[in-house]
């Protein structure tokens, strides 16, 4: 049995009051692309959030029920944060490269982690960004300020800045919802090639991606995770009901 690179048990969530995963229970394989489905405020983000601990500073929220990466409880008290979001990384909806060169916001990671060798940032910097397929784009011009840059480069950018430090998973919330047609087919290309290396999970709205990408679903509807499978049986053969109304368009 291959092991999960994530395994979540029992998880709860709550803003409060408001209940926002109910008993999710989820085994994350690695190398694959696990795409998270369902309609609007089901606690997708909710839920992607809780794997880095990004809903960590939200006042009032708790959460019950375990999470393991690699059989580490990441709620332990013993965890750093800092390096646990440095294993699993997250890329957001809107592209968020910070306000400086290209070349800076690549090596950002590796410098706050200690790294000052001009030659070996040279290296990272040089990897990441081929590695999310924007070399050839800005090969010549790393000094200039990476806001210049498309809104898909600036995705591909915030996407090779998180390889920089070399992470293991990578979370993304609806990647490419800001983005025009061609620069989501390169994105979701690149989705592609680096499940090789990295486990990916990805919020996303559009189905055709969902079936594009990914090798596994979840189905969320208001807080409960309803169904799980290889994405092709999600959206051929789903056995309950809600997920087949779902992925049919009946609702959401
Ligand atoms: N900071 C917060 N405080 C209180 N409630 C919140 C907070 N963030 C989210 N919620 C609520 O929790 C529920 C789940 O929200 P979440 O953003 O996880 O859903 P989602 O499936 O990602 O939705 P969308 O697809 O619209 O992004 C929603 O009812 C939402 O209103």
């Amino acid at each position: 049995m291959m092991q999960p690179k994530i395994r979540i048990t029992n998880l709860n969530f709550y803003y409060g009051s408001k209940w926002a995963l109910k008993d999710v229970n989820l085994e994350i394989k690695p190398n694959s692309v696990t795409a998270l489905i369902g309609p609007s405020g089901c606690g997708k983000s909710t839920f992607l959030r809780t794997l880095n601990r990004l809903n960590d500073l939200i006042e009032g929220a708790r959460l019950s029920g375990e999470i393991l990466l690699d059989g580490q409880n990441i709620y332990a008290p013993d965890v750093d944060v800092v390096n646990l979001r440095k294993r699993v990384g997250m890329v957001f909806q809107r592209p968020n490269p910070f306000p400086m060169s290209i070349y800076d916001n690549v090596a950002y990671g590796p410098r706050i982690h200690g790294l000052h060798n001009r030659k070996k940032l040279d290296e990272i910097v040089e990897q990441s960004l081929k590695a999310a397929a924007l070399w050839d784009e800005v090969a010549d011009r790393l000094r200039q300020p990476a806001l210049g840059l498309s809104g898909g480069q600036q995705q591909r950018l915030c996407i090779a800045r998180l390889l920089a430090v070399e992470p293991e998973v990578v979370l993304m919330d609806e990647p490419s919802s800001a983005l025009d047609p061609i620069s989501t087919l390169k994105i979701e290309e690149l989705i592609r090639v680096l499940k090789e290396k990295y486990t990916i999970i990805i919020v996303t709205h559009n189905m055709q991606q969902a079936a594009r990408v990914s090798d596994y679903t979840a189905f969320f509807l208001n807080g409960e995770m309803v169904e799980y499978d290889e994405t092709e049986i999600i959206f051929t053969r789903p056995r309950d009901q809600r997920t087949e109304d779902y992925i049919t368009g009946r609702f959401g």
